[in-house]
């Protein structure tokens, strides 16, 4: 038995395990050990965990596993846990450059404490028939737009398993993102959504709303975007080029320590 130091983060509902790993101490192979911290009941319990790691040339690289213990693609929500966790462990002050799965990200915290976080460009978006709309925004995402009122009773387990298992998706995976627009202009869009690696519907999902925000704008929606999601709110601001690319992408929104403390393993 050994005591590993943890910290507890979440951000709009999405909560990580959060390891000081700058000594590089961690074995990220170990995924049975990733599994069980992520456990609700026979660990710590979160939806994802994540490494703090130095790097050579930017402030810090983030290593981001699923709940099921692997490693996963780009974090939204786990980013901006990981930006104030550097703040918190003085790593940084309030402007970052640091390296995540999908390449090196840009962020800075406000006044307010809110994380300003700069998405890699987004390519494009192409409809897959008879699901709805797919884009890559550094994890792949599929969002489907619903009618009005449907989503306060929607099944986001059963119809998001469908999907992420249905024959288009099976091998590699995907987020699937159920979108409800807003029916007056100042109001948000809502959106709830299951995520791949996790298995199960998340409070939120932040690469999965900035993939709802660019989506949107193809509907009306201009930046900054504002959503909904059952852990609160989020802002996705971003440029749209003429070839239908996205540039200057941010996912903005609060991460906040929730407690740390020390567990047995
Ligand atoms: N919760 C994360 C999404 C992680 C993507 C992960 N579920 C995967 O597909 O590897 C976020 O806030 O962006």
């Amino acid at each position: 038995m050994t005591t590993l130091p943890f910290h507890k983060y979440q951000g709009t509902g999405n909560d990580f395990v959060m390891l000081d790993d700058r000594a590089r101490q961690f074995d990220e192979h170990d995924h049975h050990l990733v599994r069980h911290l992520c456990d609700r009941r026979l660990g710590i319990g979160a939806d994802g965990l994540v490494l703090l790691r130095n790097h050579p040339e930017l402030d810090f690289e983030m290593v981001y596993f699923n709940a099921d213990g692997y490693v996963g693609s780009m974090c939204g929500n786990g980013s901006r846990c990981t930006v104030a966790f550097a703040k918190y462990l003085g790593v940084i002050q309030d402007q970052t450059r640091f390296q995540a799965a999908d390449g090196p990200h840009e962020a800075h915290i406000d006044a307010e404490g809110i994380v300003h976080l700069r998405m890699q460009d987004v390519l494009g978006q192409q409809e897959v028939e008879g699901h709805g709309v797919f884009l890559d925004t550094g994890s792949p995402h599929l969002v489907r737009f619903m009618p009005s009122s449907s989503l306060v009773d929607l099944n986001v387990f059963a119809e998001g398993r469908a999907v992420r298992y249905s024959d288009l998706f099976r091998e590699k995976g995907t987020n699937v993102n159920f979108v409800e627009a807003p029916v007056a202009e100042e109001q948000p869009w809502q959106v709830r959504t299951y995520e791949r690696g996790v298995e199960d519907e998340t409070m939120s999902c932040g690469t999965g709303v900035t993939a709802v925000a660019l989506a949107a704008s193809r509907r009306g929606a201009s930046s900054p975007v504002h959503l909904r999601t059952r852990g609160g709110d989020l802002r996705v601001a971003f440029e749209a080029r003429p070839d239908g690319s996205f540039t200057n992408v941010y996912l903005i929104g609060p991460a906040q320590r929730v407690y740390g403390g020390t567990i047995e393993v």
